[in-house]
């Protein structure tokens, strides 16, 4: 983690905030938005979407990636996670996986709140030595 806030563009903020409305967590009632930025400059979006078998939940990152991938995106720059918490949202360590698939070691993961709070850390401080597709690629 560092303490260099980044500076987001209102698109990007807007778009996590429209993705943390959009969440369904009727059970842990915990929203969370989440906004990429591709490498073409485009914005893709996700939220957590819950499920009544509590194990199907899938959470707002990788529920972004998922949506992007759909639209043929594949290679991002940064991703911002947006809650109404005090406590800034890190990813779980389901979505460090899935995040270090598709962005690069030093790509900023960006957790922001209400009350333009910021966390950043980088890809690789979040997961370090994560398994990657280099490893399929080199056996
Ligand atoms: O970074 C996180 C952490 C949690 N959740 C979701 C999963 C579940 O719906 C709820 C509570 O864990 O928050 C996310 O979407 N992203
Ligand atoms: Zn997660």
């Amino acid at each position: 983690m560092t303490d260099s806030k980044i500076t987001l563009s209102q698109e990007l903020v807007d778009a996590a905030k429209d993705a943390y409305n959009k969440a369904y967590a009727p059970y842990s009632h915990f929203h969370v938005g989440a906004a990429a930025l591709t490498t073409k400059g485009t914005i893709v979006k996700g939220c957590n979407v819950e499920n009544a078998s509590y194990g199907l939940t899938v959470c707002a990152e990788r529920n972004c990636i998922s949506n992007a991938v759909i639209n043929g995106e594949t290679q991002f720059s940064l991703i911002v996670i947006y809650t109404e918490q005090e406590q800034l949202t890190p990813p779980c360590g389901a979505c460090r996986q899935v995040i270090s698939e598709f962005f690069k070691g030093d790509a900023p993961v960006v957790a922001l709140n209400h009350k333009n709070q910021q966390k950043v850390w980088t890809v690789s401080e979040l997961l370090p030595d994560a398994f990657t597709p280099q490893q399929l690629l080199d056996a």
